[in-house]
């Protein structure tokens, strides 16, 4: 079996990782009949080399200065990799070479010109001079190697910095060496060529992997390996998708789709040769060889997965050039194409609507400027009569891309990939499938690129696993004990499911703090104190939708009404809002269906089971009869934990106001005790009830009759509300006194009946369902359509911060199941 191998850069960068590619080299060696190994350049060198003839030319005096750093580099390697007597022999070999880049340079500055002829015979002499150490290399640890110059061998056309490789004379010639075989080692420079006058031509971007593929051709080597720094080709780019993983087997066309756009790993006209002899290519890290790398054949993956991989082109600009001057006359796109073409202008994506109205262009952001006005000057004639506009660029765009060789008649694919897109917020600009369906590529803001990458990723290749990211206002007694909550269960709800909880942001009054990862929740709140910026609502909103991560959900534990207020912002951008604070479901009936339609048109949820008996399935109970078609005619509740509380202890004993005190210390209380007791906590309930049974209600609708003194009722602050509440205890007792000689309890009750709504306290009987009711807890009785004879009754625990945070964790989790 003949193998070829090629090391990149990085992998022969210094003498360490030289030993580890001998290494690499002799366990492969001993699996092979022969082998050919094509080295780059050191990494770096390539470019010292371009930078010092851009110096030369700047005339910069100076301007050897890179070829001896360049030569201090090679002479350090040398004297690290081989014994002091072997150095002097192989330094002085390297200076020759580096003695004839000076006088190049020499000629560069008296010219002061330097033609692709002259670049690409100083660029070459990095492959050169890696080749011959790394071949002396191999033979100073006793393995059977020559070096050959790929210069003798690989014979191009003239064009220098991009030459064509003339494979009749290629492939005569490397046979003729190869045929002979004379040692089991073949190391070859990667990059260089010459033409046929013995110039010194280079194969332009991903030179050493041509070098490498043209010569598995010729061998018909059982295999090409591509060593190189990462551990093959990925799902997505890892540095903006923290799960991709490696992809283990993959066609040619798809690790060329793959590459094309941005997978640097292997540069796709380079694919050619092999694929015309149906080689497999593996890719390979050279740090970290036991990785299984990625394997490319013409079968590609064994388990036909329809998606392969996502991948991305950045600084892409837009051009559209429209009108109804185009449409049915032929040979406007050939205009329009010839004089991109002549211009050398790439067009990386097409797409026209079959109306023929407009054509629209992706291309490389430098492009842009140049395309517009050549298109603008072809175009001239139409635009100045108005049948054609002048063309338009859009700038900062990406072009990401999904790719997969199941991807071939396999429906529903577009489908997951643009309702992805579009739950998460990404607007798509343009859009292109080929007929091959092997790519779906969409233009988007490059501002969405990493929310973009990563939820189709998370669509495709995690579908287990959803990532919520949390965005916290609140952080008090609600608000804490989400987080315990959420701490302590965010392994179990991973493995269970399959939803990864990661806070991104908290808030209180005083403080605000961002993360890019997620917020280590054992420590959040010196974390919010030491590191947070002050708060600000609206900055905090600015930052969720700068942040821009996929499922993003905005949490409102707080009781402010300027968060409320801001909700219809979170909603516009699709991120979802769960709230445990009941002011904008209670505010003004248009606001509320507002928030409602937003949410429904933008794909974002807006939960808030907790604003009406805290974690009791209310109002999804509600949900589900109304969406089966059920009317609801009638609700009694006691929709109040701490006036439930209240009224089931205070007595003769344990003064009113006392116990008002120890349910706001339990933490029943909303965080201004006024708001329960005047009523309005209640009433707000009410109202949400009555809107998700369909009513068309605002809070003066319903009905809410006091019961506290006129005086608490007025007080300006808690403190003194106390003190009424103290004062007044003697029209408490005999409040209770009254309902006690009737052996009946106080119940605070919300009803509505014949269209009507309303709250306020009532006398139960010993008959009544209310009667037993105890502690903080809730309960509802639906009367509806279905359920007339008997209610449908829901009850248990309506407050308390463990409770009301367990009611949040369950609407983020539907928001996670719903996504
Ligand atoms: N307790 C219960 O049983 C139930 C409560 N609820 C609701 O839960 C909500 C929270 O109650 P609770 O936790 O007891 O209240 P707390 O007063 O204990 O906590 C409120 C939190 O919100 C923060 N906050 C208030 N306003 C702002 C603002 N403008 N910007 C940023 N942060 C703000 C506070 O910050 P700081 O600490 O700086 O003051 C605090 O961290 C209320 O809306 C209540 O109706 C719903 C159902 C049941
Ligand atoms: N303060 C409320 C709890 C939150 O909704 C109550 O007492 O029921």
């Amino acid at each position: 079996m003949v193998r070829v191998l090629k090391f990149g850069g990085t992998s022969v960068s210094n003498s360490e990782n030289i030993e580890r590619v001998r290494s690499i080299v002799k366990t492969i060696e001993q699996q092979s009949k022969s082998l050919v190994v094509v080295v780059s350049a050191l990494s770096g060198v390539t470019n010292a080399l371009a930078s010092a003839v851009k110096s030369t030319l700047e005339g910069e005096e100076d301007y050897k200065n890179p070829v001896r750093e360049i030569e201090h580099r090679h002479f350090e390697l040398i004297r690290n990799l081989f014994p002091i007597h072997n150095q002097s022999a192989i330094i002085g070999s390297v200076k020759q070479e580096i003695n004839k880049i000076e006088v190049l340079l020499e000629g560069i500055s008296l010219l002061s010109e330097a033609t692709p002829k002259t670049m690409d015979k100083v660029l070459g002499y990095g492959e050169i001079m890696s080749s011959y150490i790394i071949s002396e290399y191999f033979k100073n640890k006793g393995m059977d190697a020559i070096l050959e110059n790929s210069k003798a061998y690989i014979i191009t056309n003239s064009d220098f910095g991009n030459a064509r490789v003339d494979f009749d004379q290629t492939n005569r010639k490397l046979k003729k060496l190869f045929d002979k075989k004379s040692h089991k080692i073949t190391v070859m420079p990667g990059f260089i060529a010459c033409n046929s006058l013995g110039e010194t031509t280079t194969l332009g971007r991903g030179g050493s992997d041509y070098t490498a593929a043209i010569s598995a051709r010729v061998v018909g080597a059982s295999e090409l390996q591509i060593w190189t720094d990462v551990s093959g080709i990925f799902t997505a780019n890892p540095k903006l998708v923290r799960q991709a993983k490696p992809i283990s087997k993959i066609s040619y066309e798809e690790a060329m789709e793959l590459s094309y756009f941005g997978a640097k790993v292997i540069y796709p006209p380079t694919l050619q040769p092999v694929m015309d002899g149906n080689i497999p290519v593996l890719i390979k890290n050279t740090f970290e060889p036991n990785a299984e790398g990625t394997l490319i054949t013409s079968k590609g993956a064994d388990t036909l997965n329809f998606v392969t991989g996502i991948t991305h082109i950045e600084s892409i600009s837009l051009l559209t050039l429209e009108g109804s001057g185009m449409v049915g006359i032929i040979g406007t796109s050939k205009r329009f194409f010839g004089v991109l073409s002549n211009k050398n202008i790439n067009v990386k994506l097409i797409t026209q609507a079959s109306s023929e109205h407009s054509i629209c262009i992706a291309i490389d952001k430098k492009d842009a400027q140049k395309a517009k006005e050549i298109i603008d000057i072809e175009f001239a004639e139409e635009i100045r009569s108005s049948i054609i506009m002048p063309s338009q660029i859009r700038a900062n765009q990406t072009i990401v891309a999904v790719v997969g060789e199941g991807m071939r008649n396999h429906q529903g694919l577009s489908g997951q990939i643009f309702s992805t897109l579009g739950r998460n917020n990404v607007n798509v600009v343009a859009i292109a499938q080929g007929s091959s369906e092997r790519n779906i590529s969409a233009v988007i803001s490059e501002v969405d690129i990493e929310k973009a990458v990563n939820s189709l990723h998370e669509s495709f290749f995690e579908e287990d696993i959803k990532q919520l990211n949390l965005f916290i206002t609140g952080v008090g007694n609600v608000g804490k004990r989400l987080l315990e909550q959420i701490e302590r269960q965010s392994t179990y709800v991973k493995d269970y499911f399959r939803i990864n909880l990661r806070v991104i942001a908290l808030s209180n009054t005083k403080k605000m703090y961002f993360s890019k990862n997620a917020i280590d929740l054992s420590n959040w709140h010196k974390t919010l104190e030491e590191k947070g910026e002050p708060a600000d609502c609206n900055l905090f909103f600015e930052k969720v939708n700068k942040y821009n991560k996929r499922n993003s959900v905005f949490i409102d534990n707080t009781a402010s009404p300027d968060i409320a207020s801001i909700y219809n912002m979170y909603l516009k951008e699709s991120i979802s809002v769960v709230t445990c604070n009941k002011i904008a479901c209670s505010s003004d009936y248009e606001n509320y269906k507002e928030l409602k339609r937003l949410s429904v048109s933008r794909h974002a949820s807006l939960l808030f089971e907790t604003n009406v008996g805290a974690a009791l399935p209310i109002i999804d109970t509600l949900k589900n009869l109304m969406a089966s078609g059920d009317k609801i005619t009638e609700i009694h509740a006691v929709l109040s934990g701490s006036l439930n509380f209240v009224f089931n202890n205070f007595n003769e004993k344990n003064p009113f106001f006392e116990v008002v005190r120890q349910a706001q210390k339990e933490g029943f209380t909303e965080p201004d005790p006024r708001i329960d007791l005047s009523g309005i906590d209640v009433a707000r309930k009410m109202l949400i009830l009555m809107r998700e049974s369909g009513y068309k209600m605002n809070i003066e609708d319903i009905q809410n009759i006091p019961f506290l003194p006129k005086k608490s009722l007025e007080t300006d602050s808690i403190e003194t509300f106390f003190k009424t509440l103290e004062a007044e205890s003697k029209y408490f007792e005999k409040m209770y006194a009254d309902a006690r000689a009737t052996n009946c309890r106080l119940k605070y009750v919300a009803s509505f009946k014949d269209g009507k709504a309303k709250v306020g306290i009532q006398k139960v009987s010993q008959e009544h369902p209310f009667y037993n009711l105890e502690g903080k807890d809730n309960i509802v009785l639906f009367f509806t359509k279905r359920y007339s004879e008997q209610p449908l009754i829901v009850k248990g625990a309506g407050a308390g911060a463990d409770v009301t945070a367990s009611g949040i964790f369950a609407d983020i989790m539907r928001v996670g199941n719903l996504n």
